[in-house]
C-alpha cells in the first residue's frame, strides 16, 4: 500500500497553504476539482474561503454527492472555517445549505467581521500541553453539537474544533501559520484507519 493521498479541495480558497502545510506533515497531496480527483484522494480538507460560493460550486462540478458518499462511508475529512460551515448539519439563522458531515450547527461570522479576525493562544489538550496560535478569519463557532461529537478546543465559551469519528472540523486556520500539529493530528486519524473502524451508525 503506497502512502496515503490528501485531497485539498481546490475550487476556491487558500488551498496551497493546506497543501505546504500537509507536505510539510509528511503527506502526499493532490488538489480536487473534479469526481475523478477525489476517487484518486484518500482523504479530504477543504480548505477556508467563502461558504456560500464553494456550496454552489460543488454542485457545478458534481462533488457534493461524491463526497458525501465517502464521508459517510469512513473517509477522513477536514474543513477549515469555511469546510467548517461547508460539513456542518445546519447553519444558524440561515437556510443555507450544507453536506451535513457532522452533527454541530454553526454560526457565520460569529466572532466578528474582518477588522475582528485573530490570532489567539488556544489550549487544545488533543495536540499536547503547548498552546497552539489560532488564527481566526470571520470565523464560524460551534452553536450546537450533537452527542457524537468531541469538542476539542473551544474559544470564549463556544467550540472552535470538533471531531465526529472520521470527521474533524476547525474554526481556524491551522494551515496559516507554522505549527503543523492540528495537520499531524488528520493524519493520524488516517493512519488509525488502517484498522478495523467500528461502524458508525446511520
Ligand atoms: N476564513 C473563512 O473561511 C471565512 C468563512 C466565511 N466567513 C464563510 O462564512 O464562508
Amino acid at each position: 500500500m503506497g502512502a496515503p493521498r490528501i485531497g485539498v479541495l481546490a475550487l476556491q480558497g487558500d488551498v496551497v497553504e493546506h497543501v505546504r502545510a500537509l507536505e510539510r506533515a509528511g503527506a502526499e497531496t493532490l488538489e480536487v476539482r473534479t469526481p475523478d480527483d477525489l476517487a484518486r484522494a484518500d482523504a479530504l480538507v477543504v480548505p477556508g474561503g467563502e461558504s456560500t460560493t464553494v456550496i454552489r460550486l460543488l454542485d457545478r462540478f458534481g462533488l457534493t454527492a461524491p463526497i458525501r458518499q465517502r464521508v459517510r462511508a469512513g473517509m477522513p475529512f477536514w474543513g477549515t472555517c469555511m469546510g467548517l460551515i461547508v460539513a456542518a448539519h445546519d447553519v444558524a439563522g440561515l437556510a443555507q445549505p450544507t453536506l451535513d458531515l457532522i452533527d454541530v450547527t454553526v454560526r457565520r461570522n460569529a466572532f466578528g467581521r474582518q477588522v475582528a479576525s485573530a490570532e489567539v493562544l488556544l489550549a487544545i489538550p488533543a495536540l499536547g500541553g503547548e498552546p497552539f496560535p489560532a488564527v481566526f478569519i470571520r470565523a464560524p463557532w460551534i452553536e450546537r453539537t450533537g452527542p457524537q461529537v468531541e469538542v476539542l478546543a473551544q474559544r470564549d465559551g463556544h467550540g472552535v474544533m470538533v471531531r465526529q469519528g472520521n470527521v474533524l472540523g476547525t474554526s481556524f486556520h491551522p494551515e496559516l501559520t507554522g505549527d503543523d500539529r492540528v495537520h499531524r493530528y488528520f493524519l493520524a486519524m488516517l493512519a488509525r484507519r488502517a484498522e478495523p473502524v467500528e461502524a458508525s451508525p446511520g
